[in-house]
């Protein structure tokens, strides 16, 4: 009996304890609603409009706000002040360690779902020769603009005689094949099979990802019910695929490689793994889940918004008509708009920028995670918690914005009409030492898209299409398919 008793009172005792240390993990946690238990405040939101919702609570909690989405706990940063001061603290900027980072990681390899030491190493490598093989080469504008010829020719086959032309597919193959370009030296013609099984394999991937995405919310889930419920052996199977076509390539580097001539990413990659004393990081596996990862985080984010910014120019003539005039007043014609034109073209730059913003392709922007107690704006943010940064909010804050839900590409242009590159609340690309790596190759492939494409043609809505367009919720928001009227424009 006297054991029972003691077995019950210590058990209570650890019972409390566990009580305390719990409710002081989340002391000082920033205010925010009450949800149910297990699925906390998610029945409450509008999962097709995440950032819309925060956006409501924002008003009545303040800026920054805790929430618990499932099981997890999670703050969301709701102001430009906010994101911006908590994405420039070295603590904020690990990915949560959740079942689903991790498997998208593959155990801590690539850089978009990694965290810590192995991520800041190659987090560095990658952006510094994205930007050397962006920029610095007149080898990566060729390859644009050998994509931009054959796109052009390919619309204007498919808009012969007026008809509407659904572009998508060909838009994410331009995009994408820029992409293998950089990373494999070569561009390869758009009916190429590898290239579009591949295509597959990368946009499987992604398709499947939003479909899991309830287990970045209750992880749990993942123990109790097959994994086939969640389609994460599908998923397997096609990141295999595409880490086969890649492994193809990788291996014709190997065999091809020369110390003297560093055409492309895999090539600068296998420099470095045979450097003396190169970080252990620098390995074949994590090469393939490296290009794998540029495919998906930059083919699809710039696809998408080119999607979103032809649907724009084509909802908002007059701005297509005042792009397209300055133009054809810098560049007549009978050329290609090359990159080097960019700062004659004040207003074609202003547009692209606000075509970026207005289409807020990720309204709560990408998960970051405290990697130890942290705090901001006097609040406590527990280790491991999700914290959220509110994109949409920003793009839409009459604080920043003069006409927020507007296309207004003046927010970009000074008074004498010269481009300002940068403004305050534009977090399109993140901000801080985790912000996209990519941001320059992608707003070089968007401007050289956009512009030739509108020199060559007058994109239009179909007659029926008078309707907002509908999304489709994925890792990055994206139009439903769409059809457009295409006009030669000479
Ligand atoms: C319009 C096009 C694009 C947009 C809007 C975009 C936006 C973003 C955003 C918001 C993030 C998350 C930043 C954070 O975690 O705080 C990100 C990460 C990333 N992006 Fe982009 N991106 C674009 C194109 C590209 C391109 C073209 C590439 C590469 C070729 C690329 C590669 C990456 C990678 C590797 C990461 C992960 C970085 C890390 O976790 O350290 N992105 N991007």
């Amino acid at each position: 009996m006297l054991f029972a008793y003691l077995c019950l009172f210590s058990g209570t005792l650890l019972g409390f304890a566990h009580l305390y240390k719990y409710s002081q993990k989340f002391r000082k946690m920033p205010p925010g609603p009450v949800g149910v238990p297990i699925l906390g405040y998610l029945p409450f939101l509008d999962v097709n409009d995440l950032g819309g919702s925060f956006k409501r609570l924002a008003k009545k909690y303040g800026d920054v706000f805790s929430i618990r989405v499932g099981t997890e706990m999670a703050v969301v940063l709701n102001s430009y002040e906010s994101i911006k001061a908590a994405f420039s603290n070295p603590k904020l900027l690990a990915r949560p360690d959740t079942f689903m980072f991790r498997f998208f990681s593959q155990g801590e390899n690539g850089i978009a779902s990694a965290s810590g030491e192995k991520w800041e190493v190659q987090r560095k490598f990658t952006h510094s020769n994205l930007k050397a093989l962006g920029f610095g080469q007149n080898k990566m504008e060729s390859f644009i603009k050998e994509e931009i010829h054959e796109l052009i020719e390919l619309l204007e086959i498919k808009s012969q005689g007026g008809q509407p032309v659904e572009i998508g597919y060909d838009i994410n193959v331009s995009i994408v094949n820029v992409i293998w370009a950089m990373i494999t030296g070569e561009r390869k013609p758009h009916h190429d099979q590898k290239l579009r099984d591949f295509l597959t394999s990368v946009n499987k991937g992604i398709e499947l990802a939003s479909t899991s995405g309830i287990l970045l919310f209750m992880p749990f889930l993942v123990k109790i019910f097959p994994e086939s419920l969640f389609g994460i052996g599908k998923m397997r199977k096609w990141m295999k695929q595409s880490y086969g076509y890649l492994q193809e390539v990788v291996d014709e580097h190997k065999i091809n490689y020369s110390p003297d001539s560093q055409k492309d990413f895999i090539d600068a990659f296998l420099t470095e793994m045979k450097k003396d004393g190169a970080h252990p990081s620098f390995n074949e596996f994590q090469l393939l889940v490296l290009c794998s990862e540029l495919f998906g985080a930059g083919g699809e984010p710039t696809s998408v918004t080119l999607k979103w910014a032809l649907r724009f120019l084509a909802e908002n003539p007059k701005i297509q008509a005042q792009a397209q005039a300055e133009i054809e007043s810098v560049v007549g014609h009978d050329r290609l708009v090359d990159l080097a034109d960019r700062p004659n073209l004040p207003y074609c730059q202003a547009l692209m920028q606000e075509l970026i913003r207005f289409a807020d392709i990720h309204p709560i922007g990408v998960m970051h995670s405290p990697s130890e107690d942290t705090e901001l704006n006097g609040f406590n943010l527990p280790k491991g918690t999700f914290i959220f940064p509110n994109f949409h909010a920003v793009h839409r804050d009459p604080r920043h914005w003069e006409k927020p839900e507007q296309l207004y590409p003046e927010h970009w242009l000074d008074a004498s009409g010269q481009f300002v590159p940068h403004h305050d609340g534009f977090l399109s690309f993140g901000v801080g030492k985790r912000k996209c790596p990519g941001q320059e190759v992608a707003q070089m492939e968007l401007f050289s898209f956009v512009t030739n494409l509108i020199q060559k043609f007058n994109f239009r809505l179909t007659p029926e299409d008078c309707s907002p367009v509908e999304t489709s919720m994925g890792c990055v928001v994206a139009p439903k398919p769409y059809d457009l009227v295409l006009e030669a424009r000479y």
